[in-house]
């Protein structure tokens, strides 16, 4: 995804002849149709309601009709050629030429309307299926000897956690909360554990623009984390490969963490212009002391399983080829110890943390948000999205 994505949806969104050409016939269909500021409000509502993305490009032709009907015609300064998300988006929008703003708006409400009956009619291809409830995009989820295993499934993208991900995963915890397993094991597919955080994530603008992006992910993150903090029975992580950001910093909010030794453990924040989430700013301190943190949160030092192990942050390693078999073994084990002691037992533990782990948790969503709008992070994004830099 993310430079092809971008190098697709450019094109199109910037010729003129290309997104001019509906819009303007759009225009002569409806001189007798006007959408109300009403109708407007309430396709934007629609448009948070959408139950799949509808990509890229229409959210750019969303993005250019809602500035189009609310400003008027595009009189911004042109983006610079590297800071292409506000570039693509100055294009579609400057792309609108002189439309009138009642036009935009109807536009933009029609477009609303068929991406919704397009995604939902889309949705109805299995009749009755609870995609949710039955099976996941991101994630293959089981069940059995007392153990829920939620296993990261995207491997050909080092199972980065895409928004989709974060949603399944906070899904699955919660069903894996209710079900009758006595404890729950996260581990990946394929050759990594996580590469943390999806970073095209950051391509899919919305209406409001790059303030609303970090305002949602600030909200999706702390909901995400939250259910880490809240999760009642023993949590395992099985980290099978190497792991970054999110997946990393998570750990410290697990109760037990096993690693094959091939598995590394890196947080780069820095590099990403970004700050520490998943409450490390907090447990990592703790588990390692401050002056370890700060050289895996702030400087980036990336450790090995054996370094993380010294450290505190995992349980025990194996050698890559019997950490399966040898882990399994001792999770059966474990799955057969009396569930409602465990539970109690991780509960009064736990439990006298909580309440500082959310309070830790939202203030570095709120750091987050601050920092997902400045240069350093954008430049980053950029630069991993245009192949000029990997970890
Ligand atoms: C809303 C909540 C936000 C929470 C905040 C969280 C923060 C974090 O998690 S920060 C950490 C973010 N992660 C990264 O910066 C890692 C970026 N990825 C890489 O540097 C490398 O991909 C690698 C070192 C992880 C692996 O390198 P390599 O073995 O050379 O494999 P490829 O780069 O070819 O990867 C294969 C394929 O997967 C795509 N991909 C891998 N990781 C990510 C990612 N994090 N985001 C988006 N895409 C990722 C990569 O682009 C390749 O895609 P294709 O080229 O389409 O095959």
């Amino acid at each position: 995804m993310g430079w092809e994505q971008i190098e697709i949806s450019l094109p199109n969104c910037s010729s003129l002849q290309v997104i001019s050409f509906p819009v303007v016939q759009l225009h002569l269909n409806r001189t007798a149709m006007r959408a109300s500021q009403k109708d407007f409000e309430n396709a934007m509502n629609q448009v948070k309601l959408l139950k799949k993305d509808p990509g890229n490009e229409a959210k750019l032709k969303l993005y250019a009709l809602y500035k189009q009907a609310t400003e008027g015609p595009c009189n911004m300064p042109k983006p610079g050629v590297f800071d292409l998300i506000n570039k693509a988006k100055w294009d579609a929008w400057n792309a609108l030429g002189s439309l009138p703003k009642e036009t935009a708006r109807q536009n933009y409400v029609d477009l609303v309307s068929s991406l919704s009956s397009s995604l939902e009619s889309s949705s109805q291809v299995e009749p009755g299926t609870d995609r949710k409830s039955t099976g996941y995009e991101t994630l293959m989820v089981t069940s059995e000897d007392g153990i829920t295993k939620i296993m990261l499934n995207r491997p050909t993208k080092k199972n980065a956690l895409n928004v989709e991900m974060y949603h399944e995963i906070m899904h699955a915890l919660k069903a894996a909360s209710k079900d009758d397993s006595a404890i729950t094991v996260l581990t990946g597919n394929g050759d990594y554990y996580s590469s943390g955080n999806d970073l095209t994530n950051f391509t899919d603008i919305p209406p409001g623009g790059v303030e609303e992006k970090a305002k949602n992910g600030a909200i999706l993150l702390r909901e995400f984390v939250g259910c880490f903090i809240d999760f009642p029975k023993p949590l395992i992580a099985m980290v099978n490969g190497p792991a970054v950001g999110i997946s990393v910093t998570l750990l410290g909010l697990f109760d037990a963490v096993y690693a094959s030794d091939r598995a590394t453990f890196h947080t780069p924040f820095s590099h990403l212009g970004q700050s520490p989430e998943g409450c490390s700013s907090y447990t990592f301190p703790k588990i390692m002391s401050p002056a370890k943190a700060i050289e895996m949160l702030v400087f980036g030092k990336k450790l090995t399983a054996g370094e993380a192990c010294a450290q505190g942050l995992v349980t025990e390693v194996f050698p890559d080829s019997t950490f399966q078999k040898e882990v399994w073994t001792r999770l059966k084990a474990f799955a057969k110890l009396p569930p409602n002691a465990m539970r109690i037992s991780k509960e009064i533990i736990r439990n006298r943390e909580k309440e500082k782990l959310h309070a830790v948790n939202a203030e570095e969503c709120s750091v987050l948000q601050g920092r997902w709008l400045s240069d350093e992070c954008m430049n980053a994004v950029v630069n991993f999205l245009s192949r000029k830099s990997k970890l």
